[in-house]
């Protein structure tokens, strides 16, 4: 958490590769390393779909020593340490992950961050947080229900929140966002409050294992729109703007991604991918399209 002069706050995601680094081959999604560069990304393509549910992310080039080190104290303070490189690093203290070996370091004291708009503080605009109904299993040899239950939308469609209302339509939207960015770290989502169960959305946070692998798409993370064969209409027809028409996705994320410090954002195998999964998306949708009685049972027009 960053603390600005002015009382502004921002979350802070520090750079920890170079941007052609991929997901290892042998890590699993929930210990893949999370990039900077995937959480503006994630900003500037939920904004591209029209769905405005990330909050802003920009890109800064910070200095530890002044910036950092200056304002560090106590338990954070005594993590900073000098590498065999000459780089200023640090680690911070928390339960995982915060030691030498997975210190951020600088080059040789400036450092890439991905900074998002801090959110009110709970408790002037209060949040749920939500199991998500198609959360993985974070365990390197079990499976969850919905990967071997096909029907498994069956039961999810019966229970509240997705039994009425916007909520299974958001997560549809939800899936088809992280299907083309690649993010299968989807564990839970918030909402907040305020607007009740049925009038609210999820807010997409926590995007920073997005972008990982550009030549691999995973269609597992489509899952609640292949079971559930939903999709709502505006979102169908932004995906359609984009497959038929002249500004294709990955010129529209290209020039939108040049407005951030940090440029380039996304390599190019990043961003033709994102053409490409549009393509499987409509694909799917399709499908579901002959095998339904009606199209409006798949392509939903709720208003949204
Ligand atoms: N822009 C924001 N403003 C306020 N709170 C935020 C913001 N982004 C994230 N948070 C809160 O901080 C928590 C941690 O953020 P995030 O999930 O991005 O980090 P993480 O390191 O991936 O954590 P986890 O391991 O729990 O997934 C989130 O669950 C959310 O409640
Ligand atoms: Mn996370």
């Amino acid at each position: 958490m960053i603390d600005y002069a002015s009382g502004g706050q921002a979350m802070m995601k520090p750079m920890r590769f170079p941007r052609d680094r991929e997901t290892l081959p042998d890590h699993f999604y929930f210990t893949d390393f999370e990039r900077h560069n995937a959480e503006i990304a994630a900003f500037h393509l939920d904004r591209a779909l029209g769905f405005r549910r990330t909050p802003p992310v920009v890109g800064r080039l910070l200095n530890i020593t002044t910036e950092i080190y200056a304002f560090a104290k106590g338990e954070l303070l005594k993590t900073f340490f000098v590498s065999p490189a000459g780089n200023l690093c640090f680690h911070g203290k928390c339960s995982y992950y915060c030691d030498t070996s997975h210190a951020i370091c600088g080059h040789p004291d400036m450092l890439e961050g991905s900074f998002a708009v801090f959110l009110p503080p709970k408790n002037v605009v209060p949040r749920k947080p939500w199991r998500h109904p198609w959360r993985r299993s974070y365990h390197k040899r079990k499976k969850a229900q919905w990967e071997w239950d096909d029907s498994y939308c069956e039961v999810v469609k019966e229970t509240p929140p997705y039994d009425m209302g916007r909520r299974l339509l958001d997560l549809v939207d939800m899936a088809i966002f992280d299907f083309l960015m690649g993010n299968m770290d989807r564990h839970h989502y918030e909402t907040f409050l305020v607007f009740g169960t049925n009038d609210t959305f999820p807010i997409h946070l926590d995007n920073g294992r997005a972008f990982g692998k550009a030549n691999h798409d995973e269609v597992s993370i489509l899952a609640p729109l292949v079971q559930c064969c939903q999709v709502r209409q505006s979102t169908l027809i932004t995906l359609l703007r984009f497959h038929q028409g002249e500004n294709k996705l990955s010129k529209v994320m290209w020039k939108s991604l040049n407005e951030d410090p940090l440029k380039p954002i996304l390599l190019e195998p990043h961003l033709l991918a994102l053409d490409r999964r549009i393509g499987i998306i409509l694909r799917t949708v399709r499908e579901c399209v002959q095998e339904a009685s009606r199209t409006e049972l798949v392509i939903v027009d709720d208003g949204v």
